[in-house]
C-alpha cells in the first residue's frame, strides 16, 4: 500500500532528501580552455537547503512546455522541459525554429533572488534573461550545441545554475564541417577532440565566458543511472532590443 502511494508522488518528492545535504568543497575552479574562452565553476554557490527549497518551488509553480523544434527542417519533441523569462523589451529568442514565450522575473520571486546571487558572484555582468530546464529523468538530456544565437552578442557570457539530481556535462572544441544539432548525432566526431567533464553539482554554478560559445559546443547526456529529476537555469544577457 505505502509503495503505491509513492509511485503517485510527483519524481520530485524523491529528490529533496535531507540526508543528501552534505558538506561539500567551497571555492571556484577556473579552467582556461585557451583561446580565450573559460569556464568557471562554483560546486557550492548556493547552500543544499535553499537550492532544494528552490527545486520544489520551481518544480511546482514554473509554466513548463515540452516543445516541438526542428532540426535540419525535421520536427523532434525536445528532450526536456523548458521555460522562458525575459525582461521586458528585449529582442525575441527563437532557437530551432521554436520562439518560447516569455514570462516575466515578476511573477517568480525565487529567480529574481537566485539572479541576485548570481550578480552578486560575478559582479559586473548584467543577465536579463533566463532559460530553464528541466530533465524527468536520466532519459532527458540536451544534445551537443552552442548557445551562439546573434542576440547574445559576440562573446555571450552565460551562467548556470543546477537544482537536483547530478548529471554530467561536457564540452567538446567545434571541430570543422562538423553538423550538429539538438538531435542525438551518433556520428559526431568525440574521440579525437578536446574534451572537458563537469558532474554538475546540487545548488552548483557553471559559468561559461570568452570565445567559449564560438569554439566549443556542450551537452547533457543521457544517464541511465540518473533517477530523479534535475532543474538547470541558464541565466543570458540578450543584447539586442525588440524593433
Ligand atoms: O542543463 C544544462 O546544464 C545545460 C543547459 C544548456 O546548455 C542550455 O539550456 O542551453
Ligand atoms: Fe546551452
Amino acid at each position: 500500500m505505502e509503495m503505491r502511494q509513492m509511485k503517485l508522488m510527483p519524481i520530485s518528492e524523491f529528490a529533496s532528501p535531507n540526508s543528501k545535504c552534505k558538506e561539500g568543497v567551497n571555492g571556484r575552479n577556473v579552467t582556461d580552455l585557451g583561446g580565450g574562452s573559460e569556464v568557471v565553476y562554483l560546486p557550492r554557490f548556493l547552500t543544499c537547503g535553499k537550492s532544494w527549497e528552490y527545486f520544489r518551488y520551481l518544480d511546482k509553480h514554473i509554466p513548463w512546455t515540452r516543445p516541438t523544434i526542428h532540426v535540419f527542417g525535421k520536427p523532434f519533441l525536445q528532450p526536456r522541459d523548458v521555460c522562458y523569462i525575459a525582461s521586458k523589451g528585449l529582442k525575441e529568442l527563437s532557437y530551432s525554429g521554436y520562439k518560447p514565450d516569455s514570462y516575466s522575473w515578476d511573477d517568480y520571486p525565487p529567480l529574481k533572488e537566485i539572479l541576485e546571487e548570481v550578480h552578486k558572484a560575478f559582479p559586473g555582468s548584467h543577465f536579463n534573461s533566463l532559460l530553464i530546464n528541466r530533465y524527468n529523468s536520466g532519459n532527458d538530456y540536451v544534445g551537443w550545441h552552442a548557445d551562439d544565437e546573434k542576440l547574445y552578442g559576440p562573446t555571450p557570457e552565460i551562467a548556470s545554475v543546477s537544482l537536483g539530481c547530478e548529471r554530467d556535462f561536457f564540452l567538446k572544441k567545434k571541430s570543422q564541417g562538423e553538423v550538429v544539432g539538438e538531435r542525438p548525432n551518433k556520428r559526431a566526431k568525440t574521440n579525437s577532440v578536446e574534451k572537458h567533464t563537469f558532474n554538475l553539482k546540487h545548488g552548483s554554478l557553471l559559468l561559461m565566458r570568452g570565445n567559449t560559445q564560438r569554439d566549443w559546443l556542450h551537452s547533457v547526456p543521457k544517464r541511465a543511472k540518473a533517477e530523479s529529476a534535475r532543474i538547470n537555469l541558464t541565466f543570458r544577457r540578450v543584447m539586442q532590443m525588440a524593433s
